[in-house]
């Protein structure tokens, strides 16, 4: 007879319902157990007591009663009382009574439910099957994170995706060019790292107009719901530490550098990752830094994610580049002069590159650079002789540019220039020529009535009518001014985006600018909208002045030359003869070329020519000297660039061939519609409706009938989804259905939780087996729990093992597959199932013994090879902080043995790999 002790928890073996019970007291011959989920207490006869003792194994997952998801580690017994030690999900220690478990907590025990004829429908234990054969395929899947996103499949942003957020703890500048595409990579990034767990909590740092944008771009292409947070949101919460209050948090740079306050709770927040757009903000030299630099890298020295955002990486100068590096990787940039000195060399060390990258034999004089820079190379492949060249002797690991130049499918960019006469009254203007760059600063309230650009903007306006025409200036009065005297003087309408208005003002403003039918034709912007927003629906862009800076004049561009551009695009640029805007002009146009095209070595041509550009602003009559050696010096830096750094750089941020490679297995995932095929059966098992809908949509509906009252992720009134990814890009009104979806993957977890289909019972025909041949399928786990930061899921992810014995204890699972048995599942006919389960137990039992030892032997192999890819991982990582140790002197010693420490723990943990039995299936041949 089983012993009751008070404060036990037990189960009631006919009625799981009742959730967890408590024993309150025994008298010897009768227990009393309290269900408090339930409310209800009940006594039972001591002797035969249909009721289970509630013992957990290490790893078995469970739940206090306060609803917080635990993990057993281990387990103590006190005069007949558990108490079990657990792990929280952020690896902390937490000891838990057994008193204290959820009471609603149900067990999943496929033993004791098989044993005691309690058996699922059939479809249940294949979908159960399924869905960790999805995940183990998910563990091991270049596409994992990429999958699910709602983008077109453009390869170079799928190849920094996949390269970034296999990284253990990635730091990367993303600087493709205007318009590429780095808010998506971003977000694909992020959304793999949150997927596998990765990263948690995440921060993303943006220009106070970009916060919608992001915010929209995150939940329609991915699925993320970032908690906006702005000032009065950060006042409203005082109880904690407001960021502490959500995961995924969107905040401006303003609100985090402008308090104390706020950038103390951002540095106390405790983030997995970090991103920052428009990190060009970020200005650092030598002897200097921003208060927005200081925080940044505050807070990239307590988070291991940092993935920082800008077009124009070199923006605020050379040095401010490197500030930014340096903040990614303070070990790798430790010297800005080295740094320099480093860059010069960079040619040589590309052709190496390119020429192992084009599998081209290596000269003698190659060996010997390849052996000055590495050292001895025997035995490593050549993708990881280039991994290293770039790494250790280019920008390397941390930076990703890909340019137009290098990505195919962008249109044309044709400039349209109209000079105007210069009016008489600038002749009186006393102002610097840099000033007269934006005359209406200078003429002051009427120039309105003289500036000739005015009545140019309205017959361009209505010449191009009904076109969308963007037009960008320096300044808010400007726009204003501007819309004030379009509607007065000719009734023309423009929307307005500038500094002034309030986040909400703007996104309206932009909005109605993009409406197709009841939109506006015209939108004015300051500077500011010259950053991040997209445009892409307009081909025309005006620019009314022209910024003293190349980057900012590429900005500016950038906004209709980007991904999703489908027309060649019309900059018209109004300027004055025989002003400082004519010069500007022509230095643009003829010395850099840089409306047409994108000029990589425009901030270098400017660091060069920048007082003698000035000069000829202030006299505007020579300046055919300065244009020419402006071309000729455009010429030539770019050509260095090309050769040198800008080479360097595009090996490593695409490689054609594995980035068509990785968009062949996701068009091959999106068409082998596997999902398709598991949801509706799912949907089907579990009582949601679907059909189709309009335009090959497909609608879903809560059932009349469903298995329990919500089903995840779906809406009371139901939703409009589709499988289709081009479907999904055209109607973003559609949920896109893929593995990844929230919807899909909460749907798995609830199964994987449940005891749904975690015991079965089908006949089968099957000639190779005598008729009433008795076959046990087994579904174990292999899992090795550990704390998050340890990522074992790299190296060891939840793992299915499958065995199929017969009576004899011999598997049969490789021969026969489980796709391969068809039966008739006998959850119709109970009585008949439970009373060939009943005659079987003796048997059953041994089997499942047999089973553990069996599946026991394969997760020793699991383990084993486990352990040796992680060795080989980690081993790596070691061995390129040992290299880079050799060149920098200030690579840390405790990074080192950090790492070194994380390699003892991930090795002590994988052989605490445990298995676990998730369902049992008991076949019968016919
Ligand atoms: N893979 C994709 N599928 C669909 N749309 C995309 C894809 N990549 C980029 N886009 C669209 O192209 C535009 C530019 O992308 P994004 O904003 O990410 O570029 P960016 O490099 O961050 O731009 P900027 O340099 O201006 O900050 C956006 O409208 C974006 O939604």
């Amino acid at each position: 007879m089983q012993e009751f002790v008070p404060g036990q928890r037990w189960l009631s073996e006919t009625q799981a319902e009742l959730g967890l019970g408590i024993v309150m007291s025994t008298d010897g011959r009768c227990v009393q157990i309290a269900f408090p989920a339930t409310g209800e207490t009940r006594l039972y006869a001591m002797r035969d007591a249909p009721l289970v003792r509630v013992e957990l194994g290490p790893g078995e997952r469970v739940r206090d009663h306060n609803g917080r998801k635990l993990c057993v580690i281990g387990t103590q017994d006190d005069a007949g009382l558990i108490t079990y030690l657990c792990e929280d999900l952020d690896g902390r220690s937490v000891v838990l009574p057994e008193a204290k478990l959820d009471d609603r907590m149900r067990f999943n025990r496929p033993q004791q439910r098989l044993l005691s004829g309690r058996i699922d429908s059939d479809h249940w234990f294949s979908l159960r099957y399924r869905t960790w054969m999805q995940g183990m395929r998910e563990a091991g899947s270049p596409a994992l994170g990429l999958l699910g996103a709602r983008v077109a499949l453009i390869p170079h942003q799928l190849h920094i995706a996949a390269e970034v957020a296999g990284r253990e703890a990635p730091r990367v500048l993303l600087a493709d060019e205007v318009g590429l595409g780095k808010t998506i990579e971003a977000g694909l990034i992020l959304h793999r790292m949150l997927l596998t767990g990765q990263a948690r909590r995440v921060l993303i740092v943006t220009p106070e107009p970009l916060l919608h944008q992001w915010l929209v771009e995150m939940r329609r292409r991915f699925n993320l719901r970032f908690a906006l947070y702005d000032r009065e949101r950060f006042d409203a919460i005082t109880d904690v530490n407001p960021f502490q209050d959500e995961q995924q948090v969107l905040c401006s740079l303003d609100l985090i550098a402008g308090s104390p306050d706020a950038a103390r709770a951002a540095l106390e927040a405790q983030w997995d990752l970090l991103v920052v757009d428009e990190a060009h903000h970020l200005a650092w030299s030598e002897t200097d830094s921003s208060l927005e630099y200081d925080l940044i890298e505050a807070l990239a020295q307590v988070t291991p994610g940092v993935l920082l955002l800008t077009a124009t990486p070199e923006q605020l100068g050379r040095a401010g580049h490197f500030g930014r590096l340096r903040l990614l990787d303070p070990d790798r940039f430790h010297d800005y002069q080295v740094f320099l000195e480093e860059e010069a060399h960079y040619a040589p060390v590309a052709d190496l590159a390119a020429r192992l990258l084009d599998g081209e034999p290596l000269s003698a004089a190659d060996q010997g650079l390849l052996e000055s820079l590495l050292g001895d190379v025997q035995g490593q492949g050549s993708e990881e002789i280039i991994a290293h060249l770039l790494d250790r002797h280019g920008t390397g690991r941390v930076l990703f540019r890909n340019t137009r130049a290098s990505i195919p499918g962008f249109p044309e960019r044709q400039l349209i220039p109209h000079p105007l006469p210069k009016p008489p009254e600038f002749d009186a203007l006393s102002a610097q020529a840099v000033e007269r760059l934006t005359p209406e600063r200078v003429l002051g309230g009427d120039w309105i009535d003289v500036d000739p650009r005015v009545d140019w903007l309205i017959q361009r306006l209505k010449a191009l009518r009904p076109a969308k025409v963007l037009l960008i200036c320096a300044h808010a009065e400007t726009v204003l001014k501007l819309r004030e005297a379009l509607l007065c003087n000719a009734g023309i309408y423009a929307a307005v985006f500038h500094e002034g208005m309030e986040i909400v003002e703007r996104d309206r403003a932009a909005a109605y600018f993009a409406a197709v039918e009841d939109g506006t034709q015209l939108l004015l912007c300051s500077e500011i909208g010259s950053e991040g927003r997209n445009f892409q629906f307009a081909h025309h862009l005006i620019l009314f002045d022209l910024p003293l800076d190349p980057d900012l004049l590429e900005q500016r561009i950038g906004r209709l030359d980007r991904i999703g551009q489908t027309q060649t695009i019309r900059i018209h640029v109004p300027y004055f003869l025989g002003c400082p805007s004519e010069v500007l002009f022509r230095w643009y146009a003829e010395g850099l070329n840089a409306f047409e095209h994108s000029c990589p070595a425009a901030s270098a041509v400017l660091a060069e020519q920048g007082p003698a550009l000035l000069r000829a602003l202030e006299n505007p009559g020579d300046v055919d000297t300065l244009i020419a050696e402006a071309r000729a010096l455009t010429e030539r830096l770019n050509r260095e660039l090309s050769a040198g750094r800008d080479r360097l750089l595009e090996i490593h941020s695409h490689r054609a061939k594995t980035d068509l490679a990785l968009v062949d297995s996701i068009e091959e995932i999106d068409a082998s519609r596997t999902v398709v095929d598991y949801l509706t059966r799912f949907w089907d098992a579990f009582g949601v409706e679907h059909e189709s809908g309009a335009g090959g949509s497909l609608v879903v509906r809560p059932g009349s009938q469903m298995l329990q009252e919500h089903f995840p992720r779906l809406p009371e009134d139901g939703l409009t989804a589709t499988f289709e990814r081009a479907g999904a890009l055209a109607h973003e009104d559609r949920e896109f259905l893929t593995w990844e979806h929230p919807l899909v993957r909460e749907a798995m977890e609830l199964l994987t939780a449940s005891d749904l289909g975690t015991s079965g019972l089908v006949l089968i025909k099957d000639a190779r087996f005598k008729r009433a041949t008795l076959l046990l399928e087994l579904l174990y786990v292999a899992e090795c729990p550990a704390p998050p930061e340890l990522q074992v899921g790299r190296f060891l992810p939840p793992t299915l093992v499958r065995l199929l014995l017969d009576g004899d204890g011999k598997d049969h699972a490789a021969e026969i597959s489980h796709e391969a048995i068809r039966g008739d599942c006998l959850t119709r006919n109970l009585k008949l199932a439970r009373q060939v389960i009943k005659s079987q137990v003796p048997r059953l039992t041994e089997m499942l013994a047999r089973g553990e030892t069996l599946a026991r032997e394969q997760v020793e192999q699991l383990q084993r090879d486990a352990t040796a890819r992680m060795q080989a991982v980690l081993g790596e990582e070691l061995e390129r902080l040992v290299a880079l140790a050799q060149v920098n002197p200030s690579v840390r010693r405790d990074e080192i043995d950090r790492l070194t420490e994380k390699r003892a723990r991930l090795d002590a943990y994988l052989a605490q790999t445990h298995l676990r039995i998730d369902a049992a299936r008991v076949l019968v041949t016919a």
